[in-house]
């Protein structure tokens, strides 16, 4: 293992997968290499089929790299655990359960046998609280707005108190107004909490308003990580002070700038 990636919390190292189908293997991902310290809000960035998802699937243990391999704390990953808990693009809730089961589910699979039942409610009530869908607890999913059930589904992600958050495009299905709200909500709760988080957008200002660093992903085939930018932008940041910072530009043109300039999207033949 490189020394650099000795103390991290969570060490991606070298990682590398392909995948085979009627005799021809693809390799989507190759050496990448990563670490990533505990608190810390990475975003991942690159063009559509690069293998975002794919690197995030590897770290919440649903696919095995071919090479390399993930470490947190000292644990090598090799199967999906509540220590790393996933919040998808659509938010993959039950929907014959109310906002208050879909999370007792979580809670009861993780903490069933160590806390009480009223211990558990109340803790279901506290997650429910901090994104702010306590009110809406005994509705269905069908009847509550696109970003009400992002937000529970961040809310079930939280409270199986896992030890890295992976949101893999929380926000791309919502729409602007929506999606700052949950980003600013997203920022509130990471300040509170200081839990690590991995997050996949394809959205620059995104990535700048919420990250500590932005990965960015050269494109596939045998993607990896192209470069690294550190985000040296106090907390708690608020959007509207952001518009004129130098620091917030300059990150926001040198995101831009690999996406479009040294890395530019061309659609596969
Ligand atoms: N299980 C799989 N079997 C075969 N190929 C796969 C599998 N999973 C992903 N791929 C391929 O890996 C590549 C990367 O996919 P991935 O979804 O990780 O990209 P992405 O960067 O997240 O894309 P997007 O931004 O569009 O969501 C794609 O070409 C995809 O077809």
């Amino acid at each position: 293992m490189d020394a650099c990636l000795k103390d991290a919390y969570l060490k991606i190292d070298h990682v590398g997968i392909s995948f085979s189908r009627a005799g021809t293997t693809s390799e989507v991902l190759r050496d990448v290499t990563l670490r990533i310290t505990a608190g810390e809000f990475v975003s991942i960035i690159g063009h559509s089929g690069c293998g975002k998802s794919t690197l995030l699937n590897i770290v919440a243990g649903l696919l095995r790299a071919s090479t390399g391999g993930v470490i947190l704390e000292e644990h090598e990953v090799n199967e999906p655990g509540p220590d790393r808990a996933v919040v998808f693009q659509n938010h993959s809730l039950l929907p014959w359960l109310t906002v208050y089961e879909n999370v007792a589910l979580a809670v009861d699979k993780v903490f069933r046998g160590k806390r009480s039942r009223a211990e558990r409610r109340e803790w279901i009530m506290e997650n429910l609280a901090l994104v702010n869908m306590a009110h809406a607890k005994d509705k269905r999913p069908a009847e509550i707005s696109g970003g009400m059930k992002q937000r529970v589904g961040i809310a079930r992600a939280l409270a199986m108190e896992p030890k890295i958050l992976l949101l893999d495009e929380p926000f791309g299905a919502l729409d602007a107004l929506t999606r700052a709200h949950l980003q600013d909500q997203v920022m509130e709760i990471h300040a509170r909490l200081n839990n690590t988080m991995i997050m996949i957008t394809h959205d620059v200002d995104e990535a700048v308003l919420l990250s500590d660093r932005i990965v960015m992903m050269t494109n596939g085939p045998a993607a990896t990580i192209g470069e690294v930018l550190t985000v040296n932008l106090a907390r708690p940041r608020r959007r509207l002070d952001l518009v004129d910072d130098h620091e917030y530009n300059r990150c926001r043109a040198a995101v831009i700038e690999f996406l479009y300039a040294r890395n530019r999207f061309v659609e596969a033949a």
